[in-house]
């Protein structure tokens, strides 16, 4: 399976990605677990720069939006986060276990100080006695182990104690990172102390690593603002029963769950396994936090993820659940948009909206003949709304969204 994750290509509509990198996302994803459970960890005004802290001080009625602004530094890039990530982590090696760095620092600075009185020492009884310079032993040659002892030690506290004021700037920085991000939620403790602690997992940080994930590696994701049109189009629609193909990692199915109106469901259909597997883990995530536990079902109760072909999986949709689909998303493989929606026709309710994507950069490509069907159709109303292409804004996308009359 890890094999077939590192070769396999996704086709997307600008590239074709290594879904290695799918593994590598695990990897930050499991680091940022490990987060998860230090997430009640606060820092202190260390990490806002004191200017800001005096103004915001003096503008106690800023809202939290403002107050974020004035924290944030210019945005970290991918590798220098990941870097930081890295930084996060418990102590390097042995040693550092071993003994911990203030431990160290005592040790090494004990040392060096007695080297140096030693040293001194030595000096002294050379000035008093020079014939001892002449000396096989003691003399000469202890003032000479001494200052390299004192050079050694010396080296050694300047050294280590110079790492560790770089991890505190490296961490503070991955934490203003954070709060630009948004992972992180900037607020004033008891004393009027400007704190930041990290923001519980829910779905909302989950849709927020995903855009991440996606705008770093490209990855063919519904991207924040189709995301937004589609939501905007649901909150007006509020289907009861939702399908979307293709799930991938579940930005879109978390994107749709969360503005589905109380008691709707989402069937999401992927027909990679291994894709289905992030998914279902990305929509575990996303159902955890204080907001999940407000709701009536759990974001991730919502969503159904179902393995294998759209073509052969729609048309047991509407029989599963009883009812006809309201709302449908087609996001799988261009060319097979018109197979998706034909398989779906004979049970898409009365005034059910069909929403496909990529209708702009495919228009004269795979989706043509979709798109063709759906405009030239008496049982479809079907307009274009333009947008860009996810993570592109110099690329012009859009949505096909058909209604079914
Ligand atoms: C563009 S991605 C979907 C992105 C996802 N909707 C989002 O916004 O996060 C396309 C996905 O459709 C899946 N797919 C392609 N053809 C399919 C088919 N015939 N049935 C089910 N899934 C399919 C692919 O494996 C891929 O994961």
């Amino acid at each position: 399976m890890l094999r077939q994750l590192k070769t396999a290509t996704y086709a997307s509509p600008t590239l074709a990605i290594p879904v290695n990198r799918l593994h590598r996302a695990h990897c930050t994803s499991r680091r940022q677990a490990q987060w998860l459970t230090r997430s009640s960890k606060s820092s202190t005004d260390a990490d806002v720069p004191k200017q800001q802290q005096e103004q915001q001080q003096q503008q106690p009625e800023q809202n939290p939006q403002q107050q974020l602004q004035q924290l944030v530094e210019p945005q970290l890039d991918a590798s220098k986060r990941r870097q930081l990530e890295d930084e996060l982590r418990d102590p390097k090696n042995f040693l550092e276990y071993f003994l911990p760095r203030p431990l160290r620092l005592a040790f090494f600075g004990f040392s060096a100080a007695s080297t140096f009185v030693a040293a001194l020492i030595s000096a002294a009884q050379l000035i008093q006695e020079p014939a001892l310079l002449a000396a096989a032993t003691g003399g000469a040659q202890n003032l000479v182990i001494n200052v390299i002892g004192l050079l050694v030690f010396g080296g050694l506290f300047y050294a280590d104690s110079a790492a560790g004021e770089a991890r505190v700037e490296q961490r503070r920085q991955l934490r203003q990172a954070q709060i630009k991000s948004g992972d992180r939620e900037v607020f004033r403790d008891e004393q009027g102390q400007t704190m930041s602690r990290l923001k519980e997992v829910d779905d909302d940080w989950i849709a927020r690593r995903l855009e991440r994930w996606g705008k770093r590696d490209g990855m063919p994701f519904l991207g924040p603002k189709k995301a937004a049109i589609i939501q905007q189009l649901l909150q007006q629609h509020q289907p009861q029963l939702a399908v979307e193909v293709g799930t991938m990692a579940g930005y879109s199915a978390i994107k749709i769950a969360q503005v589905l109106p109380p008691g709707g469901r989402l069937v999401s259909i992927e027909k990679d396994l291994s894709w289905l597997l992030v998914a279902k883990r990305f929509l575990w995530q996303a159902s955890q936090g204080e907001a999940n536990k407000q709701r009536s079902t759990p974001l991730g109760s919502t969503v159904d993820v179902w393995w294998g072909d759209a073509v052969s999986k729609l048309p047991e949709v509407a029989s599963k659940y009883g009812r006809p689909i309201d709302f449908l998303l087609l996001d799988g493989t261009p060319k097979e948009t018109l197979a998706y929606l034909q398989a779906a026709e004979q049970h898409l309710s009365p005034g059910a909206m069909v929403v496909a994507d990529n209708a702009g950069v495919f228009a004269e490509g795979g989706m043509k003949p979709y798109l063709q069907y759906v405009r030239g159709s008496s049982s479809y109303s079907s307009r274009y709304i333009a947008t860009t292409l996810e993570w592109r804004d110099d690329v012009e996308d859009g949505l096909e969204v058909s209604t079914r009359l």
